[in-house]
């Protein structure tokens, strides 16, 4: 039950946005999050396999079948929204039951698979109650139990934990996430939280400006993002411009580091990337890349605190991460400055 988009495009009408030239596969039962910044086409893509958008030029295919020309009730797609969008009237087994009346199927038999999904996303004890008397996480569960009934062959989740408080969305960000594993649902994710989507996801697409800028699992989209502008968008860090001086050694400026130039040549212009949870404070003699400066603001984040980290002609401060804060040096070894091409 893959996903697949081949070189598919789509323009708003009289508009030069949308999705452009996206080509990738979804494979059977993997979750692929898909993440950018805002109006980068991550609801379009969407819109698209749901079929409540159409006209785009390229193909969607599920199942090895084209999506093209099938009317949004023929897909066999289930779809979880962030604004739970039950049906108020219906109680919760109804609720879960609703594709499947839809498709034909009496009572009892859809009754007792909607049971049966009550009873895996853990809200068996709830199947009489009205949906408004349920808290946003039960009704986030009754949506994905009621998208799981028609037995998809690919799931939509649309921002699925976006309206929750933070408390419960770590909770149901696992549970979801198993439920689909365990379903083996096909399934694109769009998040703006990143967090989320490096934590539930197979894979992750990052989208900018229509285009797919990379694809890859959450682990190389963090430590070896393809691009300056996945970079930014992925987690924290700090760029700075610069060139190569000669193998494995850059010039930032403000200062001469050692990092990996790989095939780089001497003069190329490069971005240096570094993590906060990368940069050491103090460290111990006299190791690579010492930075002497001093710290500007903090942040106390419990575990961490986060600071910036002032070095004497740095156009930007070096943000760093740790639980105490540096007197006079931090460092940050050479394996964990990636360069990127500028
Ligand atoms: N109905 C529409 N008519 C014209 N342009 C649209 C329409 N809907 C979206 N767009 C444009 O298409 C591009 C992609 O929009 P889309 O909603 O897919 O982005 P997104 O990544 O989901 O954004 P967000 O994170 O803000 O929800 C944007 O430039 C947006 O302005």
């Amino acid at each position: 039950m893959s996903l697949a988009f081949h070189q598919l495009s789509y323009n708003y009408p009289g508009t030069r946005q949308g999705l452009k030239d996206l080509s990738f596969t979804v494979n059977s039962g993997e979750l692929i999050a898909v993440i950018g910044p805002s109006g980068s086409g991550k609801s379009t893509l969407l819109k698209l396999v749901s079929g409540l958008t159409s006209g785009h030029s390229g193909h969607i295919t599920l199942h090895g079948q084209d999506l093209a020309n099938k009317p949004v009730h023929e897909r066999n797609i289930g779809m979880v929204f962030q604004n739970y969008a039950l049906f108020p009237h219906l109680n919760v087994l109804d609720n879960v039951a609703y594709g499947l009346r839809l498709r034909k199927m009496a009572k009892a038999p859809s009754h007792a698979k909607a049971a049966a999904l009550l009873e895996a996303v853990g809200l068996s004890a709830f199947a009489d109650r009205a949906v408004t008397q349920l808290s946003g996480g039960q009704q986030q569960r009754v949506a994905l139990a009621r998208a799981l009934a028609i037995d998809p062959q690919a799931l939509l989740l649309d921002e699925p934990l976006a309206a929750l408080d933070a408390s419960i969305r770590g909770h149901l960000r696992d549970q979801i996430r198993e439920i689909q594993k365990r379903f083996n649902a096909t399934t694109l994710l769009v998040t703006h939280d990143q967090e989320e989507a490096l934590a539930m996801a197979d894979r992750v697409a990052v989208l900018k400006d229509g285009c797919l800028l990379q694809l890859s699992t959450p682990k190389d989209i963090y430590e070896q993002p393809a691009s300056t502008a996945v970079a930014q968008f992925v987690g924290l860090s700090t760029i700075f411009p610069g060139r190569v001086l000669s193998t494995d050694l850059i010039d930032l400026g403000f200062a001469r580091l050692v990092a990996p130039t790989h095939k780089r040549v001497p003069g190329q212009s490069i971005h240096a990337l570094m993590r906060p949870e990368h940069v050491q404070i103090d460290p111990p003699g006299n190791p690579a890349n010492l930075m002497t400066g001093r710290v500007g603001a903090q942040r106390y984040l419990g575990a961490v605190s986060r600071f910036d980290f002032h070095v004497p002609g740095a156009d930007k401060p070096l943000l760093a991460e740790s639980r105490e804060l540096p007197r006079h040096a931090v460092s940050v070894a050479p394996e964990h400055i990636r360069l990127l091409d500028s």
